[in-house]
């Protein structure tokens, strides 16, 4: 059953329709409409399925198609003319549970900072202006405005006219609650924010391919303590495939280990510290993952001149030997303290050899990186029982619960880590389970957690020549095969333990999601769950085969 709306928008769809006409059966799925039909009819496509329903009209026949997702419905021109993809729910559920927080969190701040005060009256404290600086279609403005409550303004922004139109027609579309919240402007978004300084709460930053040509004004946009929520899709460029374009625009050398995409995040981190620190400010970061084919950062920033001195503490560059994978981290400043008075000077290094300890090989060096916790523990429970409360308001709740929950449990002063089947592949052995490699660890007396980037993940404060030693230990019950003497798994192995790995299963090897049986890593709910073309160009969409990999891995390993 088809529905056809041709531009104009005809006026019985002028208003945003009532459940009752348009029976929605979640709260995320697609409608096609079609005028050929006299008497209009309404169909609902599976979000879940592959049937290319939202690609399905052709170029410039005026046709929409009836987005809707959360409480927000859109109408998309089907020739892709205004940029759309389902694939971000999980992004854009994300920031209004986000929001949602941070919306509670700024009141409690404001009462504790009023509780404080002596002799003046009570202030009230305003609505947050939202900017939602790249707005497309505007259906994340729209969701923003109508999801979440005690929202202030939310200004919607796009350089392309004919996204402004079509923002301009969601909004009415979505009725008046909404057209009272959001306003939409036809500007430069870098131009915008740089003539409206510390004016907005809250930014939504949300570019195709690369943030950093918005960074400079975006962290002057922001009011002291504001949130700035900020995605970065040219994850071949974060992840190492071209480090010389990563230098050039984020200021860090990436490297190609396993732990690439949290060194991504950590890239973006180390970037818009140096942003903020141009102009006095510093972040704080909150959350910060890795879905899908992005990655999403959400930061406060704050205003401290003196804070702003301590940033070389959090930022550290890697040592990634080219032979074993072994790394090593070198913090940039270290604190000097004279005279009842604290500095920051440059850290003392190389911490390396020019040859690796472990192999005999030399070192790729990456960073600066952001050392400091990429997200904030207190606030991450707060954003979880969020969404658990409201889980039928969330399309993407199973997808972003998983992530949440993984993210809870990272050691947060641990930056990297190491990847289980990367160590077996060095050299060439079969895999401890990951629990006995857990145990292995936690018997020696450190840490252990995993990372919601891979789920082969050992994020330990166990030092590499720990690591190895594990290794020998297992290898010595299950034996390899002789490989040449200058492999580097071979010079590894020549070398006697020091340390007695001892794998037996200590009480607490289990993270708490894995006693409770609760989902840390989910497949994609369908095909092609990647990246979209810009809008104009052709749709096609699709993970790289490293990604596809990732994904794969993520469904099939054993982890317990
Ligand atoms: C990836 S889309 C945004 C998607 C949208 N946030 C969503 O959730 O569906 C990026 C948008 O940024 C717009 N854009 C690119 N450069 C811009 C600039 N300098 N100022 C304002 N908008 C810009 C593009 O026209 C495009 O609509
Ligand atoms: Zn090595």
């Amino acid at each position: 059953m088809r529905t056809l709306i041709r531009a104009p928008i005809p006026l019985r769809l002028r208003r945003r329709p009532s459940k009752s006409n348009l029976s929605f059966s979640s709260s995320f799925s697609t409608t096609t409409t079609t005028s050929s039909s006299s008497t209009p009819n309404t169909t609902i496509c599976n979000p879940n399925s592959d049937d290319g329903c939202c690609a399905a009209a052709g170029e410039g026949t005026g046709d929409y198609t009836i987005v809707k997702e959360g409480e927000a419905d859109i109408l998309m021109d089907s020739s892709n003319s205004v940029f759309y993809n389902k694939a971000q729910v999980n992004n854009r559920d994300l920031s209004i549970a986000v929001l949602r927080t941070f919306i509670s969190r700024r009141s409690e701040e404001h009462a504790a900072m009023l509780s404080k005060m002596v002799g003046s009256g009570p202030k009230d404290l305003k609505a947050p202006r939202v900017l939602e600086a790249l707005a497309a279609s505007g259906l994340r403005a729209l969701r923003y405005a109508r999801e979440v409550d005690g929202i202030g303004e939310v200004v919607a922004l796009d350089n392309n006219k004919v996204a402004v139109d079509a923002c301009k027609k969601n909004i009415e579309f979505n009725g008046s609650h909404v057209s009272s919240k959001v306003v939409v402007h036809e500007a430069d978004a870098r131009v915008y924010m740089l003539t409206h300084p510390k004016e907005f709460d809250v930014v939504d930053l949300d570019p195709y391919g690369s943030p950093v040509a918005f960074l400079d004004s975006v962290v002057q946009t922001l009011a002291d303590g504001g949130l700035l929520m900020c995605t970065a899709t040219d994850m071949a460029v974060l992840s190492g495939g071209n480090e010389g374009v990563c230098f050039s625009k984020y200021g860090s050398y990436p490297l190609k280990g396993k732990y690439n995409h949290e060194m991504a995040l950590r890239i973006l981190l180390a970037c818009l510290e140096s942003h903020a620190n141009r102009h006095k400010r510093y972040i704080v970061p909150i959350l910060s993952v890795q879905m899908d084919f992005y990655i999403r950062v959400f930061v406060r920033i704050f205003t401290s001149a003196s804070a702003m001195k301590c940033s070389t503490l959090k930022l550290l560059y890697v040592y990634q030997c080219v032979g074993c994978d072994s790394f090593h981290m070198q913090s940039l400043g270290r604190v000097v303290s004279k005279n009842n008075s604290v500095m920051y000077a440059p850290g003392f290094g190389p911490i390396v050899p020019q040859e690796c300890g472990d192999c005999g090989k030399k070192f790729s060096m990456g960073g600066p990186i952001w050392s400091a916790p990429i997200h904030d523990h207190d606030w991450v429970p707060s954003i979880m029982s969020n969404i658990s409360a409201m889980k039928d308001r969330y399309p993407a709740y199973e997808r972003i619960s998983a992530v949440l929950t993984s993210v809870s449990e990272e050691l947060l002063d641990v930056p990297l880590f190491v990847n289980a089947h990367s160590l077996c592949s060095t050299l060439k052995c079969t895999s401890p389970t990951m629990a006995m490699f857990r145990s292995a660890l936690i018997n020696a007396g450190y840490r252990v957690s995993g990372s919601h980037v891979d789920p082969l993940a050992l994020k330990t404060d166990a030092p590499m020549n720990i690591i190895w030693d594990i290794m020998r230990c297992w290898i010595k019950i299950h034996p390899v095969k002789a490989h040449a003497a200058s492999q580097p798994g071979t010079i590894i192995l020549s070398r006697e333990p020091i340390l007695e790995a001892n794998f037996a299963q200590p009480v607490d090897h289990l993270s708490k999601s894995r006693v409770k049986k609760l989902p840390r890593f989910l497949p994609n709910p369908e095909r092609y769950w990647g990246p979209k073309s810009k809008a104009g160009r052709q749709v096609k969409c699709n993970l790289s085969p490293a990604d596809e990999d990732r994904n794969r891995a993520s469904i099939e390993t054993p982890i317990s």
